[in-house]
């Protein structure tokens, strides 16, 4: 890197999407205007080289990407419209001018398709490790409240998608790199971890439909989102094992089942959301996911408050499940 404001020169995007905005990059801060009946919504996640991704785990396209997504899926757990961001990126000697440009070209890919745009952020030197923290605003209407409290006994717990696949992806990402030998199944698992897709559509889907959901992307392993809702809502959530959705590479790659079930409950980056909704509105909202391509999966039940937590159900037995899971400081 020569030169600080070379560099903000030649990532600072050419024209804006959003008719909001009044001032991008290049003043002291950003201005927009906000919308009649919206609600702002806005969340910061941070990613880090040896944290969150290695040389060897991530190409620099696919660190901007996935450090984008990971906000467009905090969004996405609000039931919120992506609509503006802000990058600050703390880089070492070790990161080249061509490598930092892939970066802003992965998120500016995933950006575009979500018409969101980059306007502004920071730029520092640092000593080791390459620091991302992306922040990303988004809208909601008026209303829409899709707050971890708002479980209630009766509801079904459902995820979108499938659960598990991103952390089987990184074992195999840790053990043979990103120029490994793998198979079809097996680099579906990779591509999982590497290129998430936050599930803004879904998200979307139930702002229309839903007057009251708990809602939460699943970034640490569905054990510690599903303690998340419990404890914010004072009540014990029930999730059967059997019905976690397991994709079919998962299935074809990893034999152990208790291995796969680990990668579900505790791996994490799965990216997906994991939800509580009264039954009724739930069978529902299946079917007008079903039309959008989208897969909703009841996993469970919310209950009363109970001793512990959340429960896991096996072969129609209740174990308290651990929260284990991703953990920055355990
Ligand atoms: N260092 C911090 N300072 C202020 N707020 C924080 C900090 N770290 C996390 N938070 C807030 O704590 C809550 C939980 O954070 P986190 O578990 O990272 O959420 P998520 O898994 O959705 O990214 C969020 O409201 C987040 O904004
Ligand atoms: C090299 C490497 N090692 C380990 C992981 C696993 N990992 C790192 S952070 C994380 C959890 C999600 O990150 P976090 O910062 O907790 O996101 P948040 O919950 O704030 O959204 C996981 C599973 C990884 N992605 N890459
Ligand atoms: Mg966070
Ligand atoms: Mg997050
Ligand atoms: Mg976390």
């Amino acid at each position: 890197m020569k030169d600080e404001f070379a560099f903000i020169n030649m990532i600072k995007p050419r024209e804006y999407k959003q008719s909001t905005l009044v001032m991008g990059i290049g003043d002291d801060a950003a201005v927009y205007r906000p919308s009649k009946g919206m609600r702002e919504v806005i969340c910061l996640d941070t990613m880090i080289e040896g944290i969150h991704f290695t040389k060897e785990t991530l190409s620099p396209e696919q660190i901007g990407q996935k450090a984008l997504a990971i906000n467009i899926s905090d969004l996405a757990a609000m039931g919120a419209i992506p609509r503006y961001y802000l990058v600050s990126v703390a880089i070492p000697s070790s990161w080249s001018d061509t490598e930092l440009k892939a970066i802003y070209q992965g998120m500016s890919s995933l950006s575009d398709r979500y018409e969101m745009d980059l306007i502004g952020g920071d730029t520092v030197s640092a000593k080791e490790s390459l620091v991302l923290t992306v922040t990303a605003i988004g809208q909601v209407e008026e209303g829409v409240e899709f707050f971890r409290s708002q479980a209630k006994p009766g509801d079904t717990i459902f995820v979108t998608g499938t659960i598990g696949s991103s952390a089987a992806g990184l074992a195999l990402l840790l053990k043979h790199g990103r120029s490994g030998k793998y198979s079809d199944s097996e680099k579906q698992l990779v591509i999982l971890h590497q290129e998430p897709e936050p599930q803004v559509i879904a998200g979307r889907l139930f702002a229309s439909k839903c007057t009251r959901m708990a809602l939460n992307d699943i970034s640490d392993g569905l054990a510690s989102e599903s303690h998340e809702i419990a404890e914010a809502s004072g009540v014990s959530l029930y999730i059967n094992e059997e019905s976690i959705p397991l994709h079919n590479a998962l299935l074809d790659t990893v034999d152990s089942v208790s291995k796969r079930v680990e990668y579900a409950l505790n791996g994490g980056e799965d990216f997906q959301l994991i939800g509580t909704v009264s039954s009724t509105e739930f069978d529902e909202l299946i079917k007008d996911a079903l039309k959008k391509g989208i897969v909703l999966t009841p996993i469970g039940e919310v209950r009363e408050k109970a001793e512990q937590l959340v429960y896991i159900v096996r072969e129609g037995s209740e174990e308290p499940l651990a929260k284990n899971g991703y953990n920055h400081f355990k």
